[in-house]
């Protein structure tokens, strides 16, 4: 069921963000991203911890407000909204942030009933139906009466997913949907997101560090390092990437360009001359 007529123009990208600016205090965390998410794609955005990823997506939110730059959702600035305006933005925005934690003292059904009761008047009877359509969508049609701590960890997931769902978004945002899953239920959440975003003619925005994953269903592939993009573009194009950043990242490669060891005094400095030449002393 659809209650918006997902309007939005075609021609301008979902979410365009242009030469953005954040930090947390002094420090800078994203210092000149631009980067566009185009109409019913699925964009991943990858990069090693603390890299802003989730500081990103909550600046797409208007969660966070950036100092300098823009994010334009569908046209509009989400910086200059009023709370009002802002509320109306993420209303058209499904977020599932990280391990996507449901309400443990409300059963599967009410869980995903939730933003259909915050956001609109449906009666009980379209709500239901709206709900088991959801739960349906995530293969927990049957599973309504049970209560978060009855159910796995990837059947918890597929419910927080039908709970971003619910007000049919025109843009799913995912922070690290895949975190804590076992193999099996690590695929079978991304064919569902891959699934969910073409059903829905949605767009998404996935943040993840799984790879595999990530490139089986993603269209496009961001990389953000030292608050940046470092590269982009499909999947096979960022297996092929030459920048040594890039293919420490793809390869999970254990030293590169990204330091194993935290800057600190020499080892020589530590141990004396001998041991780091790996001598006994
Ligand atoms: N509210 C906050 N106040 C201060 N610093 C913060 C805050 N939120 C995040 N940070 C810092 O900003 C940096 C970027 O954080 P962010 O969570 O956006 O990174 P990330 O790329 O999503 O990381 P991860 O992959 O580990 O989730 C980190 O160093 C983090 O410690």
């Amino acid at each position: 069921m659809t209650f918006d007529t997902h309007s939005s123009s075609k021609a301008v990208p979902l979410v365009d963000i242009r030469d953005l600016h954040f930090g947390y205090g002094e420090r800078l965390i994203l210092s000149g991203v631009s980067l566009q998410v185009p109409h019913g794609k699925v964009t991943a955005i990858m990069g090693a911890s603390g890299g802003g990823k989730t500081t990103l997506l909550r600046l797409i939110s208007g969660q966070n407000m950036p100092p300098r730059g823009a994010v334009f959702f569908d046209g509009t600035d989400v910086g200059a909204q009023d709370q009002q305006g802002l509320y109306a933005l993420r209303r058209r925005m499904g977020m599932l942030f990280q391990f996507g934690a449901l309400f443990t003292d409300m059963t599967v059904f009410e869980n995903v009933a939730f933003p259909l009761r915050e956001h609109t008047q449906l009666p009980e009877s379209l709500l239901r139906d709206v709900v088991l359509m959801k739960l349906n969508a995530v293969g927990l049609r049957g599973a309504r009466d049970l209560y978060p701590s009855e159910i796995s960890g990837g059947m918890a997931r597929r419910v927080a997913l039908a709970r971003a769902i619910a007000l049919d978004p025109e843009l799913l945002m995912y922070d690290e949907p895949f975190a804590g899953l076992d193999p099996i239920a690590l695929g079978t959440t991304a064919r569902l997101i891959r699934r969910l975003n073409d059903a829905l003619g949605a767009t998404t925005v996935l943040v993840s560090h799984d790879l595999d994953e990530t490139f089986q269903i993603a269209d496009h592939v961001i990389i953000l390092a030292n608050g940046a993009i470092a590269e982009q573009g499909t999947p096979a194009q960022i297996r092929a990437s030459s920048d040594p950043l890039v293919r420490q990242f793809v390869r999970g490669e254990f030293d590169g360009p990204v330091r194993f060891h935290y800057p600190g005094p020499t080892l020589q400095q530590d141990f004396g001359a001998q041991r780091a030449a790996g001598g006994h002393p």
